[in-house]
């Protein structure tokens, strides 16, 4: 992004339009270039100290020279600030990632179909984010790859063809990376029960999931595959394993998801109309 002279425009703040600016400012484009609009002061002021952007407190002429606008709030908070946004979007390109909300809704409160809509996630913050896209069809090659300029900043993506799909990315990785920190609690609550230190049993359980990511990155081999290698016969992994297996954890661990991609579902009927 280091000669793009793109102008971005932020609508929201917080977590993740954090996570997408620092990938843009990793990447070498200009602070100058980012507008954000962001109505709460203390975080107003948490952009200014970790970006040295100044965000604004309610959208203005500012947002009109944006080619490309993020809509980074909450599904609840989005058709309000589009209504508040839209007198200042003129033609740019828009680029939401609020869980749910379909793009019909986003179109009808904009007046536009230039529309991408995208579920990150936040590993996003260390450039390891995985994003999946969605374009309406009044998205052009040129329009994609604009948005793909500013996600790869933040890790890989993938297009999916059918925007309902998007709810089940949101379940997936969208929401996954709580996935990992929920196991990742777990791990080191049974390596302190079982003698070692808090921050022993940390290291080691983050160790362990970093690891076995690469591995199964860098692996043809499915999961399957890879789980016999560690599990020998009558040994420890068996032990474990089958303890989940006769917990039914696999098949809880499933229903959670799709509860959560009924979620995002619901999301969008809730906060869409
Ligand atoms: N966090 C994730 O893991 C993740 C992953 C993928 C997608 N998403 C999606 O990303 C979106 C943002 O989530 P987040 O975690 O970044 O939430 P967040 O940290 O709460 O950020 C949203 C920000 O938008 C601000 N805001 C509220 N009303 C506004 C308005 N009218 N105009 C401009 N800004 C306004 C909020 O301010 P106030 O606090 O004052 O309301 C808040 O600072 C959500 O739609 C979510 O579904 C999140
Ligand atoms: N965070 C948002 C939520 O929990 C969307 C995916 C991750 O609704």
């Amino acid at each position: 992004m280091a000669n793009d002279n793109t102008r971005i425009g932020f609508i929201g703040g917080g977590n993740m339009a954090s996570a997408i600016i620092g990938g843009l400012i990793r990447q070498g484009m200009a602070a100058s270039n980012i507008e954000i609009v962001e109505p709460y002061e203390p975080q107003r002021a948490k952009l200014k100290e970790q970006f040295g952007i100044t965000a604004q407190a309610e959208p203005g002429a500012a947002l009109a020279g944006c080619e490309l606008v993020v809509w980074a709030v909450k599904p609840q908070t989005f058709k309000d600030a589009a209504a508040q946004a839209k007198p200042h979007t003129g033609t740019a390109l828009h680029l939401s990632v609020a869980a749910g909300i379909r793009s019909d809704s986003i179109a009808r409160w904009l007046g536009t179909q230039r529309i991408v809509r995208s579920m990150p996630n936040t590993p996003a913050l260390v450039g390891k984010g995985m994003t999946a896209l969605f374009a309406r069809d009044a998205v052009t090659a040129a329009d994609k790859a604009q948005v793909e300029r500013v996600i790869a900043t933040t890790g890989e993506f993938l297009w999916v063809d059918e925007e309902k799909h998007l709810d089940a990315v949101t379940a997936l990785s969208g929401s996954g990376p709580a996935y990992v920190f929920y196991f990742l609690e777990a791990m080191r609550q049974a390596g302190k029960e079982m003698g070692l230190t808090e921050q022993q049993a940390y290291k080691l359980a983050v160790g362990t999931f970093v690891g076995a990511s690469a591995l199964a990155q860098a692996s043809n081999d499915p999961p399957e595959l890879l789980r016999e290698r560690v599990t020998s016969k009558g040994g420890t992994t068996y032990a474990a394993t089958t303890s989940m297996d006769s917990d039914n954890v696999k098949a809880h661990f499933i229903k959670a998801l799709h509860a959560a991609c009924k979620r995002a579902d619901e999301l969008g009927n809730e906060f869409g109309a």
